[in-house]
């Protein structure tokens, strides 16, 4: 589990999150949503200490994240951020390598050669693994991020956006393997827009306005006209398809 209580940051004269309380539950996937520049990147950069709070307390498990050494939080916490840069010139086995970094730094072990070949085969990178990074499409170089945070295998994994530029295929792949991770006990918290990936995948939804939470809970009893129309401040139509919510803009 990892949450927050009464988070408040300004940055530039702005107020950006403003009392925010939210709990991203153990052994399920949370969906972040919310329009552009509600807060959604900020929250979770602060959930994975990227950001330091003005005021407020992360709570991991049952501790005061704060507390924790960086290095044991790494080993507990992935953090991947949106528009994460990467070096051209690693291959795509060195980067998601970097991934077992806050376990065994400086040398990998058989143990984590054998997670590495796991995440190049599970994100279909088993064919690409020696080629550099600058030789990707948009989409590969994204799956090869994404593996790179699965091979921490931490309890926690945070992803800002990780569909951008997934094909429907990859999209729903990464979604089944975060929804495996997640079932096996780990605590998945990912920003998506599309609403309707997160309504089929996600266990728990935290939506996010103006830097503050409008809604928590269920996707059944987040993704309804009322609750959409006044998060995106747009009319919306919401048809239940085998019991999922499946959301039209109107
Ligand atoms: N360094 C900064 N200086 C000033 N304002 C900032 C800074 N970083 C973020 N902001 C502002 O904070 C607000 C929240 O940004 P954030 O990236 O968290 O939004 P978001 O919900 O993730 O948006 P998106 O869906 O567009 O990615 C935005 O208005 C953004 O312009």
């Amino acid at each position: 589990m990892i949450g927050c209580q009464e988070l408040n940051y300004s940055t530039g004269g702005k107020r950006i999150l403003d009392r925010v309380s939210a709990s991203a539950p153990s052994g399920a996937i949370t969906a972040l949503v919310g329009p552009n520049g509600a807060g959604k990147s900020t929250l979770l950069a602060m959930l994975g200490r990227m950001l330091v709070p003005d005021s407020g307390m992360i709570r991991l498990g049952g501790e005061n994240a704060a507390a924790l050494a960086r290095a044991a939080f790494a080993r507990r916490v992935t953090t991947l951020r949106q528009a994460t840069r990467i070096t051209p010139r690693l291959t795509v086995r060195d980067l998601v390598g970097f991934g077992r970094y806050p376990h065994n730094p400086g040398h990998l072990t058989a143990a984590d050669r054998k997670i590495v070949d796991a995440c190049l085969q599970d994100l279909a990178l088993s064919d690409l693994a020696e080629r550099h990074l600058d030789t990707l499409s948009g989409g590969q170089q994204q799956r090869a991020l994404i593996a790179m945070a699965l091979a921490q295998e931490t309890e926690v994994l945070l992803l800002d956006e990780p569909l951008n530029n997934l094909d429907l295929t990859h999209a729903r792949r990464v979604m089944q393997i975060l929804a495996q991770r997640s079932r096996s006990g780990r605590t998945v918290v990912t920003v998506l827009h599309d609403l309707t990936i997160a309504a089929r995948f996600a266990d728990h939804v935290i939506a996010v306005k103006d830097g503050q939470v409008l809604n928590e809970g269920a996707p059944a009893t987040v993704f309804t006209p009322e609750v959409l129309s006044q998060l995106y401040d747009a009319q919306v139509e919401v048809h239940l398809i085998d019991g999922k919510p499946v959301i039209l803009p109107i």
